[in-house]
């Protein structure tokens, strides 16, 4: 058997910040924000953690679809926010919705999460699990330096995922999964010192997230741009929609000149949600499918994209 996605959910947290809410609380404009990045407006949590936006998305799927959660082989959630190291925010989704027979855990991608965590739902099929969750979810407001105008306006909080099930068909047609660990450190969030009775000073690097920002926008352009253009020479097949991650409009403008396809194809939501890492892809497919751009079924050829810290890369092609 081969994964097929039959259904898919999103859940931001209700809180809504705009750019002028955060021109109040730090130096920027909304001018700036939306003209360097297309992002309006994000959603940040106020008691809600990781675990608690990607229960609500467990819940929706299953709601949504014919199953109990104890028909469930697998949950894996990609989050580089989780609420603790242990126990996974997936095992939280599995005690929370009752998928007793799901094996369960966390897949740490940064913002190519969700995506190679579908690569890896649809290896858990193709050698005999029948379907799983995969979710996308991120409280990224907690890991961010709230004094640091480059970056805290540019992230938000929300959960995406989708149901993966068995079919005859394959739909993960082609798939490119990369990493370069030599610029590792463009993109860092969550260090924790080494640190016991018997620690000598060592370097105190921030729990928080830092970015060098030219650095990933130039690897998004020149790396990704080249992913996306291998898959797509493999597939040889008409795409319909590129969905990629949400980090910033001007790099979708660029990646769609590069990859000579018109920008309609590439869908857009960062204007409403920011970048919420992991989450951003599945947010992004779920309102595709409620505003019927997509229907679950109907043999839509999409790209799917993500990239990102560690750094990560990773692109597929999958018939809906
Ligand atoms: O125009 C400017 O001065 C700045 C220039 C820097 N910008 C950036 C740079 C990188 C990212 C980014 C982040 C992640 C992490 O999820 C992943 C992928 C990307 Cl491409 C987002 N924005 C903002 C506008």
């Amino acid at each position: 058997s081969f994964g097929q996605i039959t259904q898919t959910a999103s859940f931001v947290p209700e809180k809504v910040v705009t750019n002028d809410q955060l021109a109040q609380i730090m130096d920027t404009s909304d001018e700036w924000i939306q003209s360097r990045t297309g992002i309006k407006k994000r959603h940040i949590a106020t008691t809600q953690n990781t675990s608690d936006l990607c229960i609500k998305v467990a819940e929706t799927l299953l709601k949504k679809s014919e199953y109990a959660a104890a028909d469930l082989d697998f949950i894996i959630v990609a989050t580089m926010s989780p609420d603790y190291n242990s126990p996974s925010v997936a095992c939280l989704v599995q005690g929370a919705i009752g998928a007793n027979h799901a094996m369960c855990f966390d897949l740490s991608a940064a913002c190519s999460g969700f995506v190679y965590a579908l690569s890896m739902g649809d290896k858990m099929i193709r050698t005999g699990s029948k379907k799983g969750l995969i979710i996308g979810g991120e409280v990224i407001s907690k890991v961010l330096d709230w004094t640091d105008r480059t970056t805290a306006v540019l992230f938000g909080d929300g959960a995406g995922g989708v149901l993966l099930e068995a079919a005859e068909k394959e739909h993960i047609t082609a798939e490119n999964l990369q990493a370069d660990g030599t610029r590792a450190m463009s993109l860092t969030s969550g260090f924790t010192a080494v640190n016991n009775p018997y620690t000598e000073d060592g370097t105190k690097q921030s729990p928080y997230l830092s970015m060098e920002g030219r650095e990933i926008f130039d690897f998004a352009v020149r790396d990704v741009v080249q992913q996306i253009k291998k898959v797509m020479d493999e597939q040889n097949k008409e795409i319909d929609y590129f969905l990629l991650h949400q980090a910033n409009a001007r790099i979708l403008d660029k990646i769609a000149k590069k990859v000579n396809v018109s920008r309609a194809k590439f869908l857009q939501n960062m204007d409403s949600y920011g970048n919420t890492s992991a989450a951003s892809i599945p947010i992004l497919l779920d309102e595709a499918v409620a505003s019927k751009k997509i229907v679950l079924g109907n043999q839509q050829n999409v790209i799917l994209s993500g990239f990102g810290g560690g750094l990560t890369w990773a692109t597929l092609s999958v018939v809906l």
